[in-house]
C-alpha cells in the first residue's frame, strides 16, 4: 500500500518520474564503462608496451572480474544498506577508480628525461590497477541493482510500463556504448602533454570518469523521488545454508535403511520450507543449464581485445571517414540498435511461423552465430597475414643523417629529435595521412612532406648536401595497412545477430524462469557465465599457446559448435515452467491464516492469470495451457 501511494504521485505518461533518473544515470555508467574499455587494451599495449597476449589476458581479467562483482553487490544490497545506499557508495568508489586510471595514464608524471615515455612503468601500472580494480567494483556491484531499483519504481499493475521500461533500460546501455566508443577513441588518437606531445589516454579516461560523476550526480538528485525498498535478508546465503543442510543430511543418511527421496534436495525438507526447497529446485535447474554457456561470452568479448589488435593491422581508410581500431567496436551497438527492433517485430514472428522459436533455441542458434563470427575473423586474420611483416613496429619511422652537422627533425606534435652528424634517430610514432616534416641546424631550415598510410613505415635519408623535399630518399620497411577495417564487418554482424538472439533472450529466460524472490541470484548467476566465459579465454590462450592468430579463432569457433550441440540436447530436455504458479501451489497447502502467505499467494496467482494471457508464451499459442511446460 506504501508503495503504490508513493509512486503514483510522481507520475508522468503514466510512469515514475523517478525512472528518468535511473536511465540517464544507466547510460552515462554505460557510457563511462564501454568508453573506458574501448581504448584499455591500446593503452595496455602503447602505454603499458604490454604485448598482445599479456594485454589480452589482463583485459579478460578485468572484464571477468566486473562480472563476478554483482554478486558481492546483490549481497550488499540485499541484505545491508539496500539497492539506494549500494548504487551511491559504489558508484563512489567507480568515479575514484575512473580518475585514478585517468591520472594513470599523464606520462608526464614520470617523464623525468621528458622524451615522451614514462620513465617509472611500475607507477603507470600500479595506478592502472588499482583503478581497474575499483572500477571492477563500482560498475559490478551496481549493475544488478541499478535495474531491479528501476523495476521497483512501478506498482504491481504496471507491469506494461515496467517491460517497456526494461527495453528502454537496454537501449540507454547500447546507446551510451555507442556514443562512448565513437568518442573515447578519437580522445586517445589527440596527443597532449606538458613536456611532450603523446597520445591522449588521460583524456579518453578522464572523460568517462567525468560521465561516471555526472551519473552519480544525477542519481542523487532523484533521491525524493525514488520508492526504496528495504533491504529483504540475504536470499543467497538461505538459498546456500539450505543447500548445504541438504548434502550434509544426505551424507549422513548414506545407508540402505534410509528411504530414498525424490531429489536430493528434499532431505533439506528435515529444516527447511517446502516452498524454499521448491524455490532452489527451480534455481538449480536454470543454473544447470548454464554451464556450457560461458563459453559464449569468451568469443563475445574477444571483440574489445583480438578484434581490436586485429583492427589495429588494417587500414581504417573509409574515403570522408577515417576509422580507428577501437571504434570499430561502435559497430556492435549501432547494430544492436537496429538489430533488436527487426528481431522482435520482423525476423522473430516469421520464424516463428515456420518453427516454435523457444527462448533454448534462440539461444543455440545466437551460439552458432558467435562460431561464424569467430571464422569470419579466421579467414580475416588469413587476408591479413598474407601482407604483413613483423619489423619494426608498424606505424614507426626514423630519419638516418647523412650530412656533416648535427640536425633537429620535428612534425606538429611529434618531436623526432636531435640528430648527430652520420648518425640516426629512434623509431617515431607518426600519424597516418599527409605529415610535414620540419628539418633545421644552425645554418638552414627546410619542410619534407610524405604521405603514410595506415601502419606503415620508413627510415628517411638526408644526404650531405640536403636542399630538401626531393634530396631525402626513403625505404619503406613496412607496407601500410592493405586489409581494410570493413572486413571486420561480417564478423561484427555475426557476433551482434548472436548477441541479439543469446544474450537478449537469456536475460529475459533468466527472468521468467526465477522464482520472485530469486530472481536477483538468477540475474547475478547470469552475469557470472560472462565472468567465466573471460577466464576461459585466458585459459584457452594461456594453454593452447597457438602461434597462429587465425588458428586461435577457428579453435574458439570449434570449441563454441561443440558447447552449443551439448547445450542444445540439454535445452532438449529443459521442461519451460511457470514459478508463480508453482509457488502457488507451495502457498495453497500453507497456513492460511498467514496474512503475509495470503498475499504471496494472492501475487503468485495474479501472475499465473497474466502469464496465462500469454506475456512468456513461447509456443505462439496464448490460449493453449501445456504452454508452461512447454519443451525446448
Ligand atoms: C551483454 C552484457 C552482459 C549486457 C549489456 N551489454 C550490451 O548490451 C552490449 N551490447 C550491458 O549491460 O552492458
Amino acid at each position: 500500500v506504501k508503495r503504490s501511494s508513493t509512486l503514483n504521485n510522481n507520475k508522468v505518461l503514466g510512469y515514475p518520474i523517478s525512472i528518468f533518473f535511473i536511465v540517464v544515470n544507466e547510460f552515462c555508467e554505460r557510457f563511462s564503462y564501454y568508453g573506458m574499455r574501448a581504448v584499455l587494451v591500446l593503452y595496455f599495449k602503447y602505454f603499458l608496451r604490454w604485448d598482445n597476449d599479456l594485454a589480452t589476458s589482463i583485459y579478460h581479467t578485468f572484464v571477468a572480474l566486473c562480472y563476478l562483482t554483482p554478486i558481492l553487490g546483490a549481497i550488499i544490497a540485499d541484505s545491508w544498506l539496500g539497492k539506494f545506499k549500494t548504487i551511491i557508495y559504489l558508484s563512489i568508489v567507480y568515479a575514484i577508480g575512473q580518475v585514478t586510471m585517468a591520472v594513470s595514464a599523464i606520462h608526464d608524471i614520470t617523464d623525468k628525461d621528458r622524451d615522451g615515455t614514462p620513465d617509472n612503468m611500475t607507477f603507470h601500472v600500479a595506478m592502472s590497477m588499482v583503478g581497474l580494480f575499483l572500477i571492477a567494483l563500482g560498475t559490478g556491484g551496481i549493475k544488478p541493482c541499478v535495474s531491479a531499483f528501476g523495476g521497483d519504481q512501478f506498482s504491481e499493475h504496471q507491469e506494461k510500463q515496467r517491460r517497456t521500461f526494461f527495453s528502454v533500460f537496454y537501449l540507454c546501455i547500447n546507446g551510451g556504448s555507442l556514443l562512448s566508443t565513437i568518442i573515447t577513441p578519437i580522445l586517445r588518437a589527440q596527443e597532449c602533454g606538458i613536456y611532450t606531445q603523446e597520445k591522449c589516454y588521460s583524456l579518453a579516461f578522464g572523460v568517462p570518469a567525468a560521465l561516471m560523476v555526472v551519473a552519480l550526480v544525477v542519481f542523487i538528485v532523484g533521491s525524493g523521488m525514488y520508492y526504496k525498498a528495504e533491504p529483504q535478508g540475504n536470499i543467497m546465503l538461505d538459498v546456500c545454508k539450505c543447500i548445504g543442510f541438504a548434502i550434509s543430511n544426505r551424507v549422513r543418511h548414506r545407508g540402505k535403511q534410509y528411504p530414498k527421496r525424490k531429489h536430493w534436495m528434499d532431505w533439506a525438507e528435515d529444516r527447511y520450507d517446502k516452498l524454499l526447497i521448491a524455490q532452489i529446485k527451480m534455481v538449480l535447474k536454470v543454473l544447470f543449464l548454464y554451464i556450457p554457456l560461458p563459453m559464449f561470452w569468451t568469443l563475445f568479448d574477444q571483440k574489445g581485445s583480438r578484434w581490436t589488435l586485429q583492427a589495429t593491422t588494417m587500414d581504417g581508410n573509409f574515403g570522408a571517414l577515417v576509422i580507428q581500431p577501437d571504434q570499430m567496436q561502435t559497430v556492435n551497438p549501432i547494430l544492436i540498435l537496429t538489430l533488436v527492433p527487426i528481431m522482435d517485430s520482423l525476423i522473430y514472428p516469421l520464424i516463428q511461423k515456420c518453427v516454435n522459436f523457444t527462448p533454448l533455441r534462440r539461444m543455440t542458434v545466437g551460439m552458432l552465430m558467435a562460431a561464424i563470427a569467430f571464422v569470419c575473423a579466421g579467414l580475416v586474420q588469413i587476408e591479413i597475414d598474407k601482407t604483413l611483416p613483423t619489423f619494426p613496429s608498424a606505424s614507426q619511422s626514423q630519419f638516418v643523417n647523412g650530412m656533416g652537422m648535427a640536425l633537429n627533425v620535428s612534425t606538429p606534435g611529434v618531436y623526432v629529435g636531435l640528430i648527430d652528424s652520420s648518425y640516426y634517430s629512434n623509431y617515431s610514432l607518426v600519424n597516418n595521412g599527409k605529415i610535414i616534416f620540419t628539418i633545421w641546424s644552425d645554418t638552414q631550415a627546410c619542410n619534407y612532406s610524405r604521405e603514410f598510410g595506415f601502419g606503415s613505415s620508413y627510415t628517411f635519408y638526408i644526404p650531405g648536401n640536403l636542399v630538401c623535399q626531393n634530396d631525402i630518399t626513403a625505404t619503406e620497411d613496412i607496407k601500410p595497412n592493405t586489409a581494410h577495417m570493413a572486413l571486420q564487418i561480417p564478423q561484427y554482424f555475426f557476433i551482434t545477430a548472436g548477441e541479439v538472439m543469446f544474450s537478449v533472450t537469456g536475460l529475459e529466460f533468466s527472468y521468467s524462469q526465477a522464482p520472485n524472490n530469486m530472481k536477483a541470484v538468477l540475474q547475478a548467476g547470469w552475469l557470472l557465465t560472462v565472468a567465466i566465459g573471460n577466464f576461459i579465454v585466458l585459459i584457452v590462450a594461456e594453454v593452447a599457446k597457438i602461434p597462429e592468430q587465425w588458428a586461435e579463432y577457428i579453435l574458439f569457433a570449434s570449441l563454441l559448435i561443440v558447447v552449443c550441440v551439448i547445450f542444445s540436447i540439454m535445452a532438449h530436455f529443459y521442461t519451460y515452467i511457470n514459478p508463480a504458479e508453482i509457488e502457488a501451489q507451495f502457498m495453497k497447502k500453507g497456513d492460511d491464516n498467514d496474512e503475509d502467505d495470503k498475499k504471496q499467494l494472492q501475487k503468485g496467482m495474479e501472475m499465473v492469470k497474466r502469464n496465462s494471457t500469454g506475456s512468456h508464451s513461447y509456443d505462439g499459442d496464448d490460449d493453449d495451457d501445456e504452454r508452461k511446460k512447454t519443451k525446448m
